[in-house]
């Protein structure tokens, strides 16, 4: 598929570079007082507020922090889970019970230790999604292992939710045919309902 169309998987690349630069130049304070916004945009969420299950992230470095929301939402009585990287790029939701207990997965990622519980992608409630940037009409651009669109083609478009950074919004993000669109993006500056393109 990349094969079949270099020349938008070329742009995707420089676009990462760029993008993954500014992600990386956010101090810890910035990254704290953001993260502190975004939780309480999400939690103001309607989706939010009707959701059971929720699926979140575990921020690498210099991604957008969901630690405060995620506390947060197991204290309000949510089910929490977070992606587990299976073989070939497939990922499944793991329960998440606790902010404690982790073990070290690749690109400084946190995993749950085994024996989580699994639930479907059909069954969750709000699905919020990282990524490097985002455009208002829903193309999502991540770290280019697929692992998101291949997961979202099963979650129903209204439970997508990407969360990020304000600066990750940005125009005429490139897109390919797999590309999985995004229902609406909270970051730690606003709420916006993307153009259902
Ligand atoms: N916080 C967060 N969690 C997430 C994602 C994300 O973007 N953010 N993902 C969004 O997709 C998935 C993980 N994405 C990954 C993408 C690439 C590689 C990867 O290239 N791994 C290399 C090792 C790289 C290294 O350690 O330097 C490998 O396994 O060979 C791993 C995970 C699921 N969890
Ligand atoms: N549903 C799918 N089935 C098979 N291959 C897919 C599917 N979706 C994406 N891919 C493949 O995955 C690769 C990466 O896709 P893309 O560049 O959109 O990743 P990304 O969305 O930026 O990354 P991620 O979702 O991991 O954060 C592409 O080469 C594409 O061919």
């Amino acid at each position: 598929m990349t094969e079949s169309n270099p020349s938008i998987s070329e742009r995707k690349k420089g676009l990462r570079q760029k993008m993954l630069a500014m992600r990386r130049a956010l101090s810890a304070n910035e990254t704290e007082s953001r993260s502190s916004s975004l939780k309480e945009n999400i939690l103001s969420l309607p989706e939010y507020k009707n959701a059971k299950k929720i699926m979140a992230f575990l921020a690498m470095k210099g991604e957008s922090n969901l630690d405060g929301f995620i506390r947060q939402a197991l204290l309000d009585g949510k089910e929490v889970y977070i992606p587990v990287c299976l073989p070939e790029r497939q990922m499944e939701a793991g329960r998440l019970i606790d902010m404690e207990h982790f073990e070290k997965g690749p690109l400084g990622l946190r995993n749950l230790p085994a024996g989580y519980e699994v639930t479907s992608p059909e069954s969750l409630d709000l699905v919020l999604i990282p990524g490097l940037a985002v455009s208002q009409e829903g193309i999502r651009l991540g770290m280019g292992a697929g692992y998101y669109d291949r997961y979202l083609a099963r979650v129903p478009f209204e439970k997508r939710v990407a969360a990020l950074w304000d600066f990750q919004v940005i125009p005429d993000i490139p897109s390919e045919p797999f590309d999985q669109k995004i229902a609406k993006i909270v970051t730690d500056k606003s709420v916006i309902v993307t153009k259902r393109g």
